[in-house]
């Protein structure tokens, strides 16, 4: 069993904070920055270019990416880390679109995060021949996969209510129709658990700044189901992910498996805080996080909606049908956010009108959810927020 008393101390939180944000950049891991100090100094250091082979850093992207890949429910030796979730992205769908040529449609939903849209409508816009992004409200979607759906590119908990699809029933749907599935798990990935090889998932994505606490431009991670593994093409074909990088063939021939998937260099430094991050997860049951997370939403929903009755609750009520997050509907939303965060409350806000917060056992509990609820319902009751420092628009949000 978890023992999450003993994980908060493994994280450094500013004093006088509540994050409620770790559901888009999660907090520093203790561990890391000596982690860090030991792969510059004693690696990069000492070892100057044999740390490549010395230090294991080639190995680094499907070594970690194993990791990763007990928290997805993945097969071992199916994900491998590298570049952004941008990319991870454009990558899959483009692996997808060729294993179904003769289809021309790309489905999602209007919840999808926007850089996923955008990267599919780059591709089409550089290689298409005819096809077409259609983009249909999230409920919709059952009845939208039809025989002309090459793939569908889904986030599975909305980014901005927390709405979570169900992954084995879109998928189960997805397949009957011939039609492949890509997962973006960006806010699911350490946060609720997941199962990509039991629900049959062909392609997921993810990063791992968020819940995974990896910090901030940590690399993402892409998983290629098994079936898919040796077939699916990388368009994105640079060199580590040919078969034999240091060949220095002329032409490009795809590595074995999830190998392909990877780019170029990976970012050695990056992956030394990730995986001081990951030496968290590896102790994490996922169902006892699960459980914890429902709590402590559930708590902060009560208390809430006790107190700040003008607040709309924009996430689902049901905590099966959300993910770790809990959002708020209110017009003013911006100034709400900066005056909470102004008094110790870290939440953010996403446009026109919503406040989010994100629960994160391995370092919050149920005091820092009752004090959290206890400052917005000032912020609320005496219009905190109702000042001109607070309604000005600020840098990233
Ligand atoms: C669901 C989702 N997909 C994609 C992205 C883009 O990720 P990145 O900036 O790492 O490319 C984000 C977050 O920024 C996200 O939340
Ligand atoms: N990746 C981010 C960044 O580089 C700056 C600010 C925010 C982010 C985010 O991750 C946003 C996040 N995907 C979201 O859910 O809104």
């Amino acid at each position: 069993m978890t023992d999450f008393t003993a994980t908060r101390s493994l994280f450094q939180l500013p004093d006088g904070v509540i994050y409620l944000d770790g559901n888009s950049l999660g907090p520093l891991p203790r561990a890391a920055t000596a982690r860090m100090t030991q792969v510059m100094q004693d690696e990069w250091g000492e070892m100057l270019i044999s740390g490549w082979n010395h230090a294991g850093w080639m190995a680094q992207p499907t070594r970690l990416g194993d990791r990763i890949g007990r928290l997805i429910g993945a097969e071992p030796g199916h994900v491998v880390l590298g570049d952004t979730l941008s990319i991870k992205v454009y990558q899959a769908l483009a692996a997808a679109l060729e294993m179904r040529p003769d289809r021309r449609v790309i489905l999602s939903d209007s919840g999808n995060f926007p850089s996923d849209l955008y990267m599919a409508e780059g591709l089409i816009r550089a290689f298409g021949r005819g096809h077409e992004l259609r983009v249909v409200p999230p409920e919709d979607l059952a009845d939208a996969i039809t025989d002309e759906v090459a793939v569908i590119l889904l986030t599975q908990v909305d980014y901005r209510t927390g709405r979570l699809h169900d992954m084995a029933d879109l998928t189960a749907r997805a397949h009957a129709a011939g039609t492949l599935v890509i997962w973006d798990l960006a806010h699911s990935a350490g946060a609720i658990e997941v199962d990509v090889a039991g629900t049959g998932a062909d392609f997921a994505v993810g990063c791992t700044y968020k819940y995974l606490n990896g910090g901030p431009g940590a690399p993402a991670f892409i998983y290629v189901a098994p079936c898919h593994a040796d077939v699916a093409r990388a368009a994105l074909s640079g060199w580590l992910g040919h078969v034999a990088p240091f060949a220095f063939e002329q032409n490009y021939r795809p590595g074995a498996g999830i190998e392909r998937m990877r780019v170029g260099t990976p970012p050695v430094l990056a992956m030394a805080a990730l995986e001081a991050a990951l030496d968290i997860w590896d102790s994490v049951d996922m169902a006892a996080l699960r459980a914890r997370s429902i709590t402590l939403s559930e708590l902060f929903i009560e208390k809430v909606e006790a107190t700040c009755p003008m607040l709309e609750l924009a996430s689902p009520r049901d905590p099966n049908q959300r993910g770790s997050q809990v959002s708020f509907r209110y017009e003013q939303g911006f100034a709400v956010v900066q005056a909470a965060i102004a008094h110790g409350v870290i939440g953010d806000f996403r446009a026109p009108d919503i406040i989010r917060f994100g629960f994160t056992p391995l370092y919050l509990c149920e005091e820092d959810i009752t004090d959290a609820a206890s400052v917005l319902a000032r912020i609320m009751a005496e219009r905190v927020w109702d000042n001109a420092i607070f309604r000005t628009q600020v840098g990233v949000t």
